[in-house]
């Protein structure tokens, strides 16, 4: 039996911050999982440090259901970001130690592979329509198979998604929250725009995507769902806020463009009505911020009951174990709808090596025993912590709305 000897938190920053639990067994062997909560990280750190490594020493590594369920039900306090980010940590670092001394990926001891790799899409973001659609092509040209498209708004100064950077982008940064200024009615007046120059311009081998970003009203996204019909979207995401989980069956009385939600999920609970009712065709919950491969796995056995398929986050927040572990599960998992793919920074690659690869628009997370991601400890202690927020949104007249 594997006992965990010792656990530590590792914070690093090559770029953006990421926090990274490493577990140490006597049989020598160890695992990581990511552990980062964007613009929040340290609350996980303490959490991991404070309250849960304690409880780790000398448990056996191999029994990760029951150490999930000790985490998850032991703290009383259940659910929840934080809870649920470090929950995920351990629980990808225990499939990282299983994988390794069973020598195999993490996605043979899954069921094994279902497809031979996993459908990514890419963003083109630009400040205008031109740009965003020059974008895309880069990526058509770079072998993708779907890409996700935001352009800047007319009349707007800055749109959330949209970068300077041509591949990088990062939108967490400052040392406090960036303000920002919204007009729904001049974002709900530009994107059929977008999509409408998008088709003609690119054709309809191409699977496009959207994201709003949480921030229309149920009957706004009915409308958008409805005006972008004509362009076949492959999703519109995060078209509202999810807490009210029943608003999303105003959207679906208006509209056939599919719905993607759960970045922001930590649990099979958030998203259970949405699955049941059929209120969406893809649940984009994480690995690291819904609690691991094992609660991940749950919520897609749920969604596949009712034909909704997986659509993963991805973003630049999500460290390359978190990529390893989605990979992982993405091949095995039977609804897979697809993953998303931002590239990280060459710096964090190198503090990160890993074993997964796209190619012709597929990703595969390879065949090295266990995830196939480690991290390089002294590379990973040069990079400090820089604490950074997301940006907050203001309507034009001042008023606080959704992020
Ligand atoms: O990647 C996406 O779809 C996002 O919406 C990116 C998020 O804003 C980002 O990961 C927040 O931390
Ligand atoms: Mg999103």
């Amino acid at each position: 039996m594997p006992r965990i000897t010792s656990a530590r938190v590792i914070v690093t920053c090559p770029g953006r911050n990421f926090v990274t639990l490493k577990i140490e067994t006597d049989e020598g062997v160890y695992g990581i999982g990511d552990a980062t909560l964007n613009g929040r990280e340290l609350a996980v750190a303490s959490y991991l440090e404070d309250h849960v490594i304690p409880c780790l020493i000398g448990r056996d590594a191999h029994r990760i259901e029951d150490i999930w369920q000790y985490l998850y039900k032991g703290a009383y306090w259940r659910r929840g970001p934080v809870t649920m980010t470090a929950i995920a940590a351990v629980d990808m670092a225990l499939w990282d130690i299983k994988g390794k001394l069973a020598g195999l990926p993490v996605y043979q001891l899954l069921g094994g592979a279902s497809r031979e790799g996993c459908m990514v899409y890419g963003h083109a973001n630009g400040s205008d329509i031109a740009e965003t659609i020059e974008r895309a092509h880069e990526y058509v040209e770079q072998g993708y198979k779907a890409v996700r498209l935001q352009s800047g708004v007319p009349g707007l100064a800055a749109t959330y998604g949209v970068s300077g950077e041509r591949f990088y982008y990062e939108p967490a940064k400052g040392s406090l929250p960036e303000e920002t200024v919204w007009s729904t009615s001049k974002y709900l007046r530009h994107v059929p725009e977008l999509f409408d120059k998008a088709r003609d311009a690119l054709g309809w081998d191409v699977h496009l995507l959207h994201d709003v970003h949480h921030r229309l009203t149920p009957i706004e996204a009915g409308r958008l769902g409805k005006d972008l019909e004509p362009y076949r979207l492959f999703w519109l995401e995060d078209a509202t806020p999810a807490e009210n989980q029943a608003g999303f069956r105003l959207i679906r009385q208006h509209t056939t463009t599919p719905l993607a939600v759960g970045e922001i999920f930590n649990s099979v609970w958030d998203a259970k009505q949405l699955i049941e009712e059929q209120l969406i065709d893809y649940i984009r919950a994480t690995v690291v911020h819904a609690g691991g491969i094992t609660h991940l796995r749950r919520i897609a056995a749920l969604a596949d009951l009712h034909q909704v398929r997986t659509g993963c986050h991805g973003a630049t927040d999500l460290s390359p174990v978190s990529m390893a572990a989605a990979l992982n599960f993405g091949l095995s998992v039977p609804n897979f709808g697809i993953q998303e793919y931002m590239r990280h920074t060459p710096e964090t690659d190198d503090v990160f090596p890993h074993a997964y690869s796209i190619a012709g628009g597929l990703m595969h997370p390879g065949d090295k025993p266990g995830l196939g991601v480690d991290i390089d400890e002294a590379l990973a202690a040069k990079y400090e912590y820089k604490r950074a927020y997301l940006p907050v949104n203001r309507l034009e007249d001042g008023t606080m709305f959704n992020w």
